[in-house]
């Protein structure tokens, strides 16, 4: 932090004295005359002789004049002989006894005066020199401040170390730019608010709220340690504060940081002594709170805490999807059974799903309520879970699950989710048995969520069709949200701002939604909608086949509808074209690795745990833990502990994860990596032959009745999936925003 600068022993340069007759350097002790003259402390004229320094041409142009004395250090207590020297332009008296400047009043030419370290009691008693800028009386005995109108050159004053319990009469001094009133005793910040100040030091006085700067709008470094500050409040409109000196204080939330977050300019922070201090996190927290910082208590803040707070506090949707992803893998991994009743495993056939997305009320509920109704031999709703409380007409069960905070946090710890997001300060969830309801029904499931849902989802082993929802005229849309009655203008603001992320993703990942709909009209859009479905179940070439065969007198009796049944052969090949194409290699290489998943889950191969990949040590703790499901991985509790420390290593990008450990501690219920080490320690640790935990079968039973999955005996329901198709966007639909359809 930038201080005045304490009181230099002498401002004379050696040898720059023009009379060579005084051989003394000033205030060296060294002439025995001198230091007799100076007990009494009276300054006499041969003493000022070998103290003047600055040899320059006078005011007129005509003589030569000197314009400095200094005299620091030397017990002078009577200066009035400085009468006579009206010429001197710097006056250095610092380190002395003087009680007494009016000899300033005969110095009109006076730019600079150092006069700290005195006695002096009596607030600029000197008529003022026109053009004096800078002032320094600090530690001295004065206690009041009078009107420095006079003075309207200062720019520099420094009143440090004295009695001052006001700050008053600096009202028109319009120069000053730099002002110390450190170490008063000053309670209150006043009568600053017509200054220029870019520097103001005020530590170590009796402050208990930063006020009265608001209107400080110059002001770049500010030293308010050693006071009883409590908040940051009031330094909101500081904005071209770069250093702030706040060390002991009262400040105990770091969310008081809130206050300058804006200030861009601000590099160095100093909150060393504050009660805040003692918090977890405190410096990550800071760091995040003020992206700018250089120097946060004098530590230099690396690229890695700014990456690391910003993953912590507010990660990049990417991150936060792999990071839900990650805990529901671990969370499940830690439940076999959930995987091994699963009806859903399939090497070759992913189950068929369908999800629509969009900004919160664009109407994607309704539409996926109404689809599931209308295609019923298709779809049902997969209902999600949710901990915010039923709307009015919601009914448990029917749009979500209602559960409690604790209830959501339990189902998490036991492995049922397959993604979650945190919307709105409430948890959503789509769970395993969520979808393994509809698909005992042999329908694909059909659900709705927001964009971080679907990015979660896609790293799991599901595969659906993501058909994107966008209110693209905003007027309607914020109508449409207002009419709800259920937002508040903030929510419907946060909604609304989420459209531009949706089209953004949409038009920086071609391919990333399978089709784009606008929803400006319901009706409009669920029309697009089943238009796009029938597509991609060829549902028109279905019909008409249909109606072929009812008129066809070589076919069906005339009267006999054939049954609807969508297990049938007929019709499976229709619902497995929501699934997507994969290369022979990509099934191949997917069977081999649940090959691998169903043998661990088993027991049946407890070598495939030891084969260790080699790693990159940049590895994302996500890649990680699919490595460690799908490759048969090591996953014994030194190798978590190898994942997180692994990570340690700086993070190559903004978007890296520095630490799986710190990953996991940012979500909601941080995963315990020991109870995750002892359950994969226990897994790895079954024979073959020991029956699963969650099968009465034995497990080599398990592991040799079938070549598909665990739960391939009621995979049977499910239809086989073909090597699909990518459907293309419904064409036409162009939103006026200007996304990009695919
Ligand atoms: N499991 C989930 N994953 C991700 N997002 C979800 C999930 N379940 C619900 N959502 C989404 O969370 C958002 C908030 O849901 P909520 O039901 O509270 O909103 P809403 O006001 O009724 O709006 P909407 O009509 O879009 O559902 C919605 O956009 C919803 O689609």
């Amino acid at each position: 932090m930038e201080q005045f600068p304490p009181p230099s022993p002498s401002c004379c340069p050696p040898g720059s004295r023009g009379d060579a007759g005084v051989a003394a350097e000033p205030g060296s002790g060294e002439s025995q005359g001198n230091t007799e003259m100076e007990k009494d402390g009276v300054v006499t004229a041969e003493m000022v002789s070998s103290c003047l320094s600055s040899l320059e041409h006078g005011v007129t142009g005509m003589k030569h004049t000197y314009h400095c004395l200094s005299f620091p250090n030397r017990n002078l207590k009577d200066i009035s002989i400085l009468c006579n020297y009206g010429h001197l332009q710097k006056l250095e008296v610092p380190q002395n006894e003087i009680k007494d400047l009016s000899c300033v009043s005969h110095m009109p030419l006076l730019v600079i005066l150092d006069a700290s370290r005195n006695q002096i009691s009596d607030f600029f008693g000197f008529q003022p020199p026109q053009n004096l800028k800078e002032v320094n009386l600090s530690h001295n005995q004065m206690k009041k401040m009078k009107d420095l109108s006079a003075f309207c050159c200062l720019r520099k004053l420094d009143l440090g170390y004295n009695g001052f319990s006001e700050i008053c009469g600096l009202k028109h001094c319009c120069m000053l730019t730099h002002l110390n009133l450190a170490h008063n005793k000053i309670s209150r910040i006043s009568g600053l608010d017509t200054l220029p100040l870019t520097h103001l030091f005020l530590s170590g006085n009796q402050l208990k709220a930063i006020e009265g700067l608001e209107t400080l709008k110059s002001l770049q470094v500010l030293d308010l340690s050693s006071n009883r500050i409590t908040s940051l409040s009031g330094l909101q409109t500081l904005r071209l504060l770069c250093r702030i000196n706040l060390e002991e204080n009262l400040i105990s939330d770091v969310q008081e940081c809130k206050h300058i977050r804006d200030h861009y300019l601000l590099r160095e922070l100093k909150l060393r002594g504050n009660p805040v201090q003692e918090q977890p996190d405190y410096r990550l927290e800071v760091v995040f709170l003020l992206q700018h910082l250089t120097l946060l208590d004098e530590d230099t803040v690396t690229v890695e805490e700014k990456v690391s707070s910003v993953n912590k506090y507010d990660p990049p949707m990417e991150l936060a999807a792999a990071r839900d992803h990650m805990t529901h893998l671990v969370y499940q991994m830690m439940q076999p059974q959930v995987l091994y009743d699963s009806t859903l495993i399939c090497a070759a056939s992913p189950y068929p799903m369908l999800v629509l997305t969009g900004p919160q009320g664009c109407g994607k509920r309704e539409l996926t309520h109404r689809l599931c109704q209308d295609l019923g031999e298709y779809f049902a709703y997969g209902t999600c879970h949710t901990t915010r409380g039923p709307y009015y007409g919601e009914e448990e069960g029917v749009d979500y699950h209602f559960v409690s905070e604790e209830e959501f946090q339990h189902m998490i710890h036991m492995g049922k989710f397959i993604q979650t997001i945190q919307y709105g300060g409430h948890m959503y969830g789509l769970s395993r048995d969520a979808i393994e309801d509809v698909a005992r029904e042999g329908l694909a499931c059909c659900v709705h969520m927001e964009l971080e849902g679907v990015l979660s989802l896609k790293k799991s082993c599901f595969e659906p069709r993501y058909i994107l929802l966008i209110p693209t005229q905003v007027e309607s849309y914020i109508s449409r949200l207002s009419s709800r009655g259920l937002y508040t203008p903030a929510q419907m603001k946060a909604a609304v701002s989420r459209i531009e992320l949706y089209a953004a993703t949409n038009r920086q990942h071609p391919g990333f939604f399978d089709c784009v709909i606008p929803t400006n009209d319901l009706e409009e859009a669920y029309q697009k909608l089943r238009r796009v479905m029938n597509e991609y179940l060829k549902i028109k070439q279905q019909e008409e086949t249909e109606k072929n065969n009812s008129t066809s007198p070589n076919n069906t009796p005339s009267g006999h509808e054939p049954e609807w049944n969508p297990l049938s052969p007929q019709f499976r090949p229709n619902l497995d074209a929501l699934s997507r194409e994969k290369s022979p290699a990509e099934l191949a290489s997917i069977s081999r690795r649940e090959q691998h998943v169903r043998e661990a889950i088993v027991g049946k191969s407890p070598g495939v745990y030891s084969q260790r990949p080699p790693r990159s040590s940049q590895t994302a703790p996500l890649y990680c833990l699919d490595l460690i499901v799908h490759q048969g991985e090591d996953v014994s509790p030194s190798a978590l502990a190898s994942v997180s420390t692994s990570d340690e290593a700086p993070a190559s990008s903004p978007l890296s994860v520095p630490s799986s450990a710190r990953a996991l501690s940012a979500f909601v219920d941080p995963l315990d990596m020991c109870v995750l080490g002892h359950t994969l320690e226990v897994l790895k640790g079954q024979s073959p032959e020991a029956p699963h935990p969650g099968s009465d079968q034995p497990a080599a039973d398990a592991s040799t009745s079938s070549d598909g999955p665990p739960a391939s005996k009621v995979m049977a329901v499910l239809p086989p999936i073909p090597a699909g198709r990518k459907t293309p966007a419904v064409p036409g639909v162009a939103p006026d925003t200007g996304l990009a359809l695919q």
